[in-house]
């Protein structure tokens, strides 16, 4: 998935800016290889401190992450900028059933691969009659172990299925109603040294202005929550007609019994995005964030 996003962005450059030479550097993260949980190997940080550090050393000058999993509770690493936002892809979660049943017909107990906490909480929320069960691994990898028996379903998201060219394996996309989407869900952001300005005008050639308010409306709330990869956080904003920004967040206990909402508008993303926080803290957000220890 990761080299495909690259590529997109080598595409976007060679459209754009053809005289520039792009070099891929494949990196592999500790997130990628840990199979374990991703709390105890430092939080989404896993997936992205190797590709910092090479920004930082010089083997690198533009990074392409997924703002997913950017940490949310902290700023990008010193003497590093995230400098554009691509457009964003589809921001659903989907299902993956062999045998093509939707989550409503799946039978009680079948065994549903996800080890994201908003996931979790979601499927327990609405339908308690499924059990989730850990898995690790880039998509490629939980399709093969969805394959072989090992799990009854998957929880991915569309986008990185269609990334990957695996979008008919999709049984059905989630409504974002069902599951309020990921804070960055389907968002690719560009980092460079903030001090490389060559850089960091091409990256800001690429990025889309829409996508960029929305994702940093999404952030704001997330890095108020101090919400890391073991926190049920949910967060989806969209730009209005009429240009403001609506910011929906939701925070959900991991059982599914307790639901915060809050949706509000703005035309600010750092007013909206601390607002919308600030109501799921009234609501006693800070309990459960406190709460979840997975
Ligand atoms: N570490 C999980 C992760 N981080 C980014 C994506 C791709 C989709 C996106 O950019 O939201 C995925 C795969 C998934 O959630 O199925």
């Amino acid at each position: 998935m990761a080299l495909a996003q690259v590529e997109r962005v080598r595409r976007l450059l060679a459209e754009r800016r053809p005289e520039v030479t792009v070099e891929v550097l494949p990196l592999s993260t500790s997130g990628d290889r840990w199979q374990g949980s991703l709390a105890d190997l430092g939080g989404k940080g896993a997936f992205t401190k190797e590709v910092d550090q090479a920004l930082l050393d010089g083997r690198a000058d533009l990074a392409v992450h997924c703002v997913k999993d950017v940490p949310g509770d902290r700023p990008a690493p010193a003497g590093t900028v995230l400098a554009a936002y691509l457009t964003r892809d589809d921001v659903r979660d989907c299902l993956i059933h062999p045998g093509g049943a939707s989550l409503s017909e799946l039978p009680a107990g079948s065994r549903v691969g996800t080890s994201a906490v908003r996931r979790i909480a979601q499927l327990s929320l609405h339908f308690p009659h499924l059990t989730a069960v850990p898995i690790r691994g880039n998509a490629n990898s939980r399709l093969a172990k969805l394959d072989a028996g090992e799990y009854d379903a998957l929880l991915l998201a569309v986008s990185g299925l269609d990334r990957i060219g695996e979008q008919h394996r999709m049984t059905h996309p989630i409504d974002v109603d069902t599951f309020v989407p990921a804070v960055g869900s389907g968002t690719l952001v560009l980092q460079c040294r903030d001090d490389d300005a060559v850089t960091r005008e091409l990256a800001e050639a690429l990025g889309d202005r829409r996508t960029q308010l929305e994702t940093e409306a999404e952030r704001w709330m997330l890095h108020i929550l101090q919400g890391s990869c073991h926190s049920p956080i949910a967060g989806y904003a969209r730009i209005e007609p009429d240009g403001r920004i609506g910011l929906r967040a939701r925070v959900i206990s991991l059982d599914g019994k307790t639901v915060l909402d809050a949706h509000e508008w703005a035309t600010d993303p750092i007013v909206l995005g601390t607002s919308v926080a600030a109501a799921l803290l009234r609501q006693g957000a800070r309990e459960i964030l406190d709460g979840v220890t997975r």
